[in-house]
């Protein structure tokens, strides 16, 4: 599938949605006859709230249907090196550039196939933010790192002997709707929205009306309240 885009293409797409909450980019997608589609189901939500704006990358990880052998402590720890080079992996994150969301279909598998470790290590190359219709673990210290993710549950589970990797930057189903590779994302304490590509300039303009005007009216009410104003009446 094709959806490699220059540098400049994709600084250029993230700047349009700078800035933009994802109630504006809803009303953007509403403002071109998207009602249906885009917003990922509220249950996926923040593990702490912040916002971000990115480029997708996706994932697919499949239930593991194999069981696991009768081993000792001593030769399950050189089964789970196995099982992290060669079963559940991380290939994308060899291919992350900056400016990405990683979106992550686990398949419904109880397991934290994000940890403080490996969305630290994307953050690293640039990765903004994690979205999955999963499970995420080390919360307390994904926190403290201020990785953005947002998931739909907590999973204290590692990976072997659950999940398997499947593919990567493949269209992904991740709460009612696909994200395909190169789509925009836009997540904050309201929860995530997709944006297809190649309506995203489309989309974004009508968010901006929406935000300049809210902006102007709640600036009205903070003037008429004698508050001070912040960068979100700015
Ligand atoms: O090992 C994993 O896949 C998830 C995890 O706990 C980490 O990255 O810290
Ligand atoms: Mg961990």
């Amino acid at each position: 599938m094709s959806y490699k885009m220059s540098r400049d293409e994709r600084e250029e797409l993230l700047h349009l949605f700078e800035g933009l909450r994802v109630t504006d980019v809803r009303d953007g997608m509403d403002w071109n006859m998207m009602h249906h589609y885009g917003s990922v189901h509220y249950e996926i939500r923040p593990l702490w709230r912040t916002r971000v704006v990115g480029i997708a990358r996706t994932a697919r990880y499949i239930p593991y249907e194999t069981f696991v052998p009768q081993m000792s402590p001593e030769e399950y720890t050189e089964w789970v090196a196995w099982y992290y080079r060669e079963v559940c992996n991380d290939p994308w994150q060899a291919d992350i550039e900056p400016g990405d969301i990683i979106v992550i279909d686990q398949s419904g598998v109880d397991v934290g196939i994000l940890g403080s470790n490996n969305t630290l290590a994307g953050f690293a190359k640039g990765a903004r933010g994690y979205i999955t219709n999963g499970g995420v673990r080390d919360t307390d210290e994904i926190i403290i790192q201020k990785i953005p993710v947002w998931s739909k549950f907590i999973s204290q589970k590692m990976d072997q002997g659950r999940i398997r990797f499947d593919a990567k930057d493949v269209p992904v189903s991740i709460g009612g709707v696909v994200v395909y590779p190169g789509d925009v994302v836009v997540a904050d304490g309201d929860g995530v929205i997709v944006v297809p590509r190649k309506i995203a300039p489309q989309v974004a303009k009508y968010a901006r009306q929406e935000l300049e005007k809210d902006k102007a009216a709640r600036r009205r009410l903070y003037e008429q309240l004698g508050w001070e104003l912040d960068d979100t009446v700015k």
